[in-house]
């Protein structure tokens, strides 16, 4: 059966990446794509570029099975709402959420919703390892560092949130300290979150714990955009055939 998909944030770095990606397969169909304000005649990938101001009139006319969002969190939001309205399952890899992730949440009551700061595979292994790695290595300091094109808006990045989550359930932290300045030696059970942003790095995670005179490292470097889009729409197609819920990635790739 063909997914037909609908993009936002079509001229986005990401919204491009989803549109090349969804080309490329037999199994979907991409119905429309938004963005904010596109230009009169703009095209990705052959398809037309629609102002976002019309995706709720898309959504009803076009009849996706999905939508892919990489915008912000407030225009996902707008976005999940619509969908939970239409009974149209929705699938994102906005990061910077703050409350707005209430909604996303709530929309999962109406339709299937998966949300993941990186469509890596990589990634997901490195969340898998790296909760055995601190409970292996109590009392070990444990860093965090991730790097990230110089466009990228919200710090520390999606990705870093989720290991720092991972990180503070399998051992005994007490704070997150970000960045160190100044008279600021580094207490027992802190763990140091450091953001650089330089030039076009696509995203790069390294964890590191020291302690005993030894060092671990474990670090996930995306080469290319292209790979969270790949898993993006690996997680479009997966959840058209999903009913009303809360989804991530795991659940894509664990079938
Ligand atoms: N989960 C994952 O694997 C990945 C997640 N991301 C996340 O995806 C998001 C987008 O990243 P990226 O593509 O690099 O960002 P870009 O800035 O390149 O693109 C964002 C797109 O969203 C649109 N947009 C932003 N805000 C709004 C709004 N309020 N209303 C409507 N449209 C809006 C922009 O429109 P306009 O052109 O008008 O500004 C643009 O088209 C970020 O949160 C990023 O962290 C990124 C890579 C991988
Ligand atoms: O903004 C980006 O580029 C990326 N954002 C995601 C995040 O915040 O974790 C994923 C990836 O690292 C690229």
């Amino acid at each position: 059966m063909t997914t037909r998909i609908g993009v936002t944030g079509a001229t986005g770095r990401m919204g491009r990446e989803v549109l090349a990606a969804a080309a490329e397969r037999e199994d979907c169909d991409v119905v429309f794509a938004v963005n904010r304000e596109p230009a009169g005649d703009a095209t990705v990938e052959g398809v037309e570029i629609e102002p976002a101001a019309e995706f709720d009139s898309l959504v009803a006319d076009r009849e996706p099975t999905v939508v892919v969002d990489f915008t912000g969190p407030e225009s996902a939001v707008d976005y999940v709402e619509t969908c939970a309205g239409a009974g149209v399952a929705f699938v994102t890899g906005t990061t910077g959420f703050d409350d707005e992730f209430e909604a996303l949440e709530a929309a999962s009551e109406d339709i299937a919703v998966l949300h993941a700061p990186n469509f890596a595979r990589g990634v997901q292994a490195l969340v898998n390892v790296v909760g055995d790695a601190v409970q292996d290595l109590p009392g070990y300091d444990v860093e965090l560092v991730e790097t990230h094109h110089n466009g990228k808006r919200d710090a520390p990045s999606g990705t870093a949130n989720r290991l720092l989550k991972e990180i503070e359930a399998n051992g005994d932290f007490t704070e997150r300290t970000h960045g160190r300045e100044g008279d600021a030696p580094r207490s027992e059970r802190e763990i140091g979150v450091h953001a650089l942003r330089a030039g076009d790095v696509t995203g790069e995670h390294e964890i590191v714990l020291a302690g005993n005179h030894e060092e671990v490292r474990l670090t996930h470097r995306a080469e290319d955009r292209g790979v969270f889009a790949a898993g993006a729409v690996d997680a479009a197609v997966w959840i058209a055939g999903q009913k009303a819920g809360w989804y991530d990635f795991a659940d894509v790739i664990s079938e």
